[in-house]
């Protein structure tokens, strides 16, 4: 097979440009946007579009009741049922304006809840995470957000009323246009098309067009990191303590004042052929306008005639540029992009995307995962999973948009039931191995297999039901203790059994949330936490899972703590096959197996007994830190 092949450009991923008229105007953003609609709230939507038609005829209308009535005047008749008529169709427009608006409003937040569950999806369905991690899609999810965000157009809700207002004011120009064919086939050519083609002269949208997209989306990315680092708490203490805080607002500042300078730029786009415009339309209307005063002159229109026609007239301008070519845009643009991105990312960050499985294999039950549904029945935290012997054969992985490997041709086996610890210096590729054994991404060469299966033919999600682990950046979840430890259910014996395996019983109660999120929350200090990260794996293993990755499981506890709690984490994981990462060589030492890990393969490999006997990388690292820690904390001994 071929090995380290280049990770997928979800740039090159695009749709090939369509072809046929047709295909051509569905391809359009406008299109795709109108086209969701009606799956944010069919009722919602039907309704708008019917006041949108209804506000936008009822103009016309007005301007043909009022000429009855000039006209009865005019004539010596009863003006009595023109002015109930012309009064009914002012108060339907003055009605209905504020109903349009609230639906639209309605219809903004139906169609934002929407988008955001189809972004949650694109996110979260993918199984690896190169979608997360690639630059091009991060960019793309921050455009796509905007509808949300508000950094580069006004949010949804607000677009819609104004979408809504654009379209009232063309149908309303178009049934005024139409109202002038009775004066002459050419006025309503004339004066509609006049007024109409501001919106091709005036397009304002060029600057947000393909040529600027990369400027206002790295903007919009700058803000929006400026913003998270000023509101989330995470980087509360380093803005203060490092006096970051003016700082940070100037970044977002800057960053802001940057979209504003692309829109000014965009708005002096338009000065040029704004001299156009004018002449354009003082033209038409000139010329309209004088052709109709001959008219009344020579006596073929009567004063009635007169009134709709200048009225028309004056109505047609609601064709003109408006706010329907400066919301529209951004908004459909988040429309479009979010319809893109589930493909998109499920292109990248599937993990079989791209990535067939081997010819003759056809994808299979994780191994031992009869023995896990049969302890996950029993639900108690004692009833280990059955572990699994780990084969990593010849595995190679080079990160998605980068050249260098990570692992470059590693060979190691983890006998079922045994534990194996990893060290490395930073960077040695150490949590990068126990993400591919998590099959959160597929080597790029080389193979791993667990009891023998090749783990590309096993069911990916089958398999993680089988893994469960501790990464050094766990979720501390802001919920109840028992949501903590077993986020999608436990019986409360197995949740306890496992918080007592991690040293973590007596904490708080199940009930009490953690974090600052809730009334009445506990909050819990690292250690603390990183105990509960652990129950949260045991538990796991009480239910089944019967192969546990620990990646720096104890970081964040003082060294007795960190002793207690490995020899608990051992005793409650016998029987798993157990990967444990750590730089502490007085846990590792307690390992049944130990690797060193170098240059992406495995430098070394024994017991700690073996490794120290070789006098080789491990009993270096082993003595350095031996020598630093009996120096610091001379009554607390390694060996
Ligand atoms: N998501 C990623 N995208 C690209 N490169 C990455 C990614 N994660 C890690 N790397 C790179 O892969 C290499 C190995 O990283 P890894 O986190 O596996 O090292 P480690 O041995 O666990 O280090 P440490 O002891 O510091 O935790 C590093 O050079 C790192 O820069």
């Amino acid at each position: 097979m071929s090995d380290d092949a280049d990770p997928p450009d979800p740039a090159a991923r695009r749709i090939p440009a369509a072809t046929t008229p047709l295909a051509r105007l569905r391809g359009r953003e406008e299109w795709k946007f109108f086209a969701v609609l009606p799956r944010a709230s069919r009722p919602l939507c039907t309704t708008w579009w019917v006041l949108t038609v209804l506000r936008g005829v009822l103009p016309g209308l007005f301007t043909v009741t009022v000429a009855a009535l000039v006209s009865a005047v005019d004539r010596g008749a009863p003006p009595t049922a023109p002015i109930l008529a012309a009064g009914a169709v002012f108060i339907a427009i003055q009605l209905l304006a504020p109903v349009h608006g609230q639906v639209s409003v309605l219809l903004g937040e139906r169609l934002s809840r929407w988008l955001h569950d189809r972004l949650l999806r694109a996110t979260t369905r993918p199984s690896g995470l190169a979608h997360l991690e690639s630059r091009e899609l991060a960019d793309r999810l921050t455009a796509a957000r905007d509808f949300d965000l508000g950094i580069a157009g006004p949010p949804m809700d607000i677009s819609m009323n104004i979408v809504a207002g654009g379209l009232v004011g063309i149908v309303s120009g178009l049934s005024q246009a139409a109202v002038l064919v009775e004066y002459a086939w050419w006025a309503p050519l004339l004066l509609g098309g006049a007024w109409a083609s501001t919106h091709w002269l005036l397009r304002e949208s060029s600057i947000w067009g393909e040529r600027d997209e990369g400027e206002v989306r790295e903007a919009q990315r700058h803000a929006e990191y400026a913003y998270r680092q000023a509101v989330d708490s995470a980087a509360a203490k380093e803005l203060r303590l490092f006096g970051l805080s003016e700082w940070t607002v100037a970044r977002f500042t800057a960053s802001r004042e940057r979209l504003v300078d692309l829109r000014w730029t965009a708005t002096r786009l338009r000065r040029k052929p704004l001299r156009t415009v004018i002449l354009v339309l003082v033209a038409a209307n000139g010329l309209f306008l004088w052709t109709l005063a001959r008219s009344a002159q020579s006596g073929t229109v009567d004063v009635g005639q007169i009134t709709a026609f200048v009225q028309a007239a004056m109505g047609t301008s609601a064709l003109a540029f408006g706010g329907l070519s400066w919301a529209l845009p951004p908004a459909a643009h988040s429309v479009d992009t979010v319809l893109a991105l589930e493909a998109e990312m499920a292109a990248v960050g599937d993990l079989d995307a791209g990535a067939p499985a081997p010819v003759g294999a056809s994808v299979v039950a994780a191994p031992g995962l009869a023995g896990a549904a049969g302890a996950a029945a029993h639900g108690s935290a004692g009833a280990a999973g059955a572990g699994v012997t780990l084969r990593l054969r010849g595995v190679r992985f080079t990160y998605p948009g980068s050249t260098r490997p990570v692992l470059d041709g590693l060979d190691l086996t983890v006998e079922a039931g045994t534990s194996l610890a990893v060290v490395g210096v930073n960077g040695a590729g150490k949590t990068t191995l126990a993400k591919l054994v998590c099959g959160l991404y597929r080597p790029t060469g080389g193979v791993i297999e667990a009891d023998d299966v090749d783990l590309r033919t096993v069911d990916v999600l089958d398999w993680r039901r089988r893994v469960t682990a501790v990464f050094q950046d766990f979720i501390r979840y802001d919920l109840p203790l028992r949501t903590n430890v077993a986020p999608l259910g436990a019986p409360d014996a197995a949740i306890t059994a496992a918080l007592a395996a991690a040293g973590a019983d007596g904490l708080t109660g199940l009930d009490t949330p953690l974090g600052r999120g809730y009334e009445g929350a506990t909050e819990l200090s690292g250690g603390q936490w990183q105990r509960v990260a652990v129950a949260r794996a045991l538990c796991a293993v009480g239910q089944g899972a019967g192969v546990v990755v620990l990646d720096e499981p104890t970081a964040q506890l003082d060294v007795r703590g960190e002793t207690e709690i490995f020899e608990r984490i051992l005793r409650a994981t016998r029987g798993c096959t157990t990967l444990l990462i750590s730089h502490r060589f007085s846990t590792v030492r307690r390992a049944d197996r130990i690797c060193v890990l170098e240059d992406g393969r495995v430098a070394e490999l024994g017991t700690h007994d073996e490794l120290m006997a070789r006098g080789g990388r491990y009993r270096r690292m082993f003595d350095l830190q031996a020598s630093r820690f009996v120096a610091e904390e001379t009554d607390e001994p390694v060996h």
